[in-house]
């Protein structure tokens, strides 16, 4: 038997960031930035008006109010786009548009809200300062600064950014291209007639979702029978277009566990028991140089084995760091009983209340019962050397996805 830790050392030591790419800017939503991206120019590039109303000097108008309004000539209007140079002499004022560069000479802009709204002149009932409602170049980003780093997952804002500094296209670590083989003579295709002793196929669907989850693009494949030359020709043609292979099922000690069989040897991939509950039955290795991440077949023993082992790697696979899921420290509503020497990953619930989390195991914790994990929103880690801890107890609490 291996340790949780020494089983995810030796997949994280088997790893690599995948190559970057040149991606168009929409296509790398999601994707890991493998550069710095810095502006050219400031942003904005040039002083612009904050407000739609008049450019002034704003010494024309100190003696402004209400019951003395100042009236000015407007010379011209300034819109957003406009490119022709223009400038302001004492005394005088443009209609200006917000986003539309400042004029030479002004020094203030006047919202049109302080202002009657003249066309041919027009009366400012109130003073302002100078700098009043002008937006100036470089005070979003400087020329030359970094506005995404290098290992930045690119959400929306960081897309706009992006964008905004002038780039159509970057350089990313694409999304790992994972391959999820289910395996198993009792498994049909939802959605077909069941027989007996036969079950629907539902860890590919999750553990393929899984993989979107962590960043990766997931391929489900058609489920294939426990035939060891099928499920070895099966995954071999996988390899073209897998970054990444994640089976289920077939590693234990039956004699149908075929995964095990064909793989064991093959390439580098070899079978453990790791200490941990649920998912002690695991493989990994290397095919031709791609991992094979081999998990049981039981649900949530597949769905522990991926959050706490290959989401790690999909992370470094995208030059991340191969954190675990978030952990939040919370305080357990009732008593919870976990095996001597394995790493107990329970399904619970996790609340926040005043300031406190709680969280309250599930009921059930069988490996087989999938219920209990589709209404968990966490996990509770109960360390190898605890086999109680009473209602009241700190434990680590893994949050997943949502
Ligand atoms: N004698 C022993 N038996 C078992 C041991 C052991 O140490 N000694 N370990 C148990 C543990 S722990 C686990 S976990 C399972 C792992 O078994 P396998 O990985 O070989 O998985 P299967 O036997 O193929 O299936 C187990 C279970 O899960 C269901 N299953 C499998 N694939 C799917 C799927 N794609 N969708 C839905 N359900 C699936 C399958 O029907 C079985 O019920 O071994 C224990 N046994
Ligand atoms: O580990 Mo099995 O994964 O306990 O059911």
């Amino acid at each position: 038997m291996r340790s949780v830790d020494e089983h995810l050392t030796e997949i994280l030591g088997s790893v690599a960031a995948l190559p970057p790419l040149d991606m168009a800017l929409l296509e790398a939503q999601g994707t890991v930035l493998a550069e710095p991206v810095s502006a050219q120019a400031p942003l904005p590039p040039f002083d612009n008006s904050a407000m739609d109303g008049y450019v002034v000097v704003a010494a024309d108008i100190a003696a402004a109010s209400e019951t003395s309004p100042v009236t000015l000539p407007v010379v011209g209007d300034i819109v957003a786009g406009d490119t022709g140079v223009s400038a302001i002499a004492p005394g005088l004022t443009a209609r200006i548009m917000t986003g539309a560069p400042m004029p030479a000479g002004a020094d203030a802009v006047i919202p049109v809200e302080w202002t009657d709204g003249g066309n041919a002149t027009v009366r400012v009932s109130r003073s302002a300062p100078a700098g009043n409602y002008i937006r100036r170049a470089g005070e979003d980003v400087r020329a030359g600064q970094v506005v995404v780093a290098a290992g930045t997952r690119l959400g929306a804002p960081q897309i706009g950014m992006i964008a905004a500094v002038g780039r159509a296209r970057v350089t990313v670590r694409p999304r790992p291209r994972v391959v999820v083989v289910a395996t198993g003579d009792e498994l049909r295709e939802p959605g077909s007639p069941l027989g007996h002793g036969q079950i629907w196929e539902s860890n590919g669907y999750m553990l393929t979702a899984a993989v979107v989850e962590a960043g990766g693009v997931g391929f489900r494949q058609a489920t294939v029978e426990d035939e060891p030359g099928k499920v070895l020709e099966m995954l071999e043609d996988q390899l073209v277009r897998a970054d990444a292979i994640v089976t289920t099922g077939g590693v234990s000690m039956g004699t149908k566990d075929v995964v095990k069989e064909v793989l064991t040897g093959t390439g580098t991939v070899n079978f453990h028991k790791v200490r941990m509950r649920p998912g002690k039955p695991q493989g990994f290795g290397l095919l031709e140089g791609t991992p094979v991440f081999t998990l049981p077949g039981n649900p949530v023993s597949a769905y522990v084995s991926f959050q706490v082992f290959v989401r790690p790697a999909l992370r470094a696979m995208q030059g991340l760091e191969p954190d675990p899921l978030p952990m939040v420290s919370a305080v357990l509503a009732e008593e919870v009983a976990s095996p001597a020497g394995l790493r107990h990953f329970l399904r619970g619930n996790l609340s926040f209340d005043r300031g406190t989390y709680t969280v309250t195991a599930a009921e059930v914790q069988g490996s087989h019962q999938l219920g209990s994990l589709a209404t968990a929103n966490s996990l509770i880690q109960v360390p190898e050397d605890i086999e109680t801890l009473p209602a009241g107890s700190r434990v680590d609490v893994m949050r997943l996805p949502s």
